[in-house]
């Protein structure tokens, strides 16, 4: 059997931290070699994540971590105000970043495109790495060439930080490069409750739920004469992202600079 893959799980005591630890600990192909996470540390990350113990304990520093047992692979879901440090400290060390958090704007994408091509070291951002909602952009995508009226709902849980969501963003960069541009809606509509039209993307309108209860689920809405289409994706749990996360794993160090999308990895 070929070698295992060295990987770090960065923000291992969280809800995907967690979900990750576990996806790791059950693959063949992979290695978990640190754990970290500044919210809590020493205990066994695998007991944190409901397993019997590995024998890799929490740390707090992501530096000190990586130097201590060398990593090829750092996933990443931790929170928008410490992704970009990471990403930076992961790629100095010639560490590849597979990151799941989001809140990345266009500029931050473009500052890690350059770090990459600094430390020569690629580096995947993927706002959603459920395949169904992969799928879910693509046929969007697709249909927003019929359809050029769009509007898109995104339901998440009421912890998350950002809005709208990762995938939101995404979805509407997709639609755009694909539809003719127009603005939607009455020209002299009016707001009566300032962001009761959602918020404004080339003329799309993206709309951000919060509620306990859900997880994460998308629906882009699209309307033409006397019909419209809808398009769902649900992530039920958060096993449902696993399978991609592992995928990525496997394959990023394989890639070259700054990949944005799971699909530019796996489709
Ligand atoms: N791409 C995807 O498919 C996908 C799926 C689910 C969630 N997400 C994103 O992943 C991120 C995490 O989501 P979550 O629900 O697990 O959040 P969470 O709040 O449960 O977990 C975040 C963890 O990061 C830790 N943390 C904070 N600062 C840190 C730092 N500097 N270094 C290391 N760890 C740090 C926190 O202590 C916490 O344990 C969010 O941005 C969310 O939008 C993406
Ligand atoms: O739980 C979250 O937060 C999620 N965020 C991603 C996004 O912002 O698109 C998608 C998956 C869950």
């Amino acid at each position: 059997m070929s070698k295992k893959i060295r990987v770090l799980v960065n923000g291992a005591r969280g809800r995907m931290g967690k979900e990750v630890v576990k996806a790791i600990l059950n693959d063949p192909t992979l290695e978990l070699v640190g754990a970290v996470d500044p919210a809590g540390t020493e205990e066994d990350a695998a007991v944190v994540a409901g397993l019997p113990a590995c024998g890799v304990l929490l740390t707090g520093d992501l530096s000190d971590t990586i130097e201590a047992s060398n990593p090829e692979v750092m996933v990443d879901f931790t929170i928008p105000q410490s992704v970009m440090g990471n990403i930076r400290i992961a790629l100095q060390h010639k560490v590849s970043p597979v990151v799941g958090t989001t809140g990345l704007s266009e500029q931050d994408l473009q500052e890690i495109r350059e770090w990459t091509a600094s430390y020569e070291t690629s580096c995947l951002i993927a706002p959603n790495f459920a395949i169904g909602a992969l799928l879910m952009m693509r046929f969007a995508r697709e249909a927003s060439r019929f359809f050029p009226h769009v509007e898109i709902m995104e339901y998440h849980h009421d912890q998350k930080l950002d809005a709208p969501s990762g995938t939101a963003i995404k979805t509407a960069e997709a639609i755009q490069e694909e539809r003719q541009k127009i603005n939607q809606g009455h020209p002299d509509e009016e707001e009566i409750i300032a962001g009761s039209r959602g918020g404004e993307f080339e003329g799309m309108r993206i709309h951000s739920i919060r509620l306990p209860g859900l997880v994460a689920h998308q629906e882009v809405l699209f309307g033409g004469l006397g019909q419209t289409l809808t398009i769902r994706h649900d992530s039920i749990t958060r096993e449902s992202f696993m399978p991609g996360v592992i995928e990525a794993v496997q394959r990023i160090r394989s890639a070259k600079g700054l990949v944005y999308g799971l699909d530019k990895l796996i489709f």
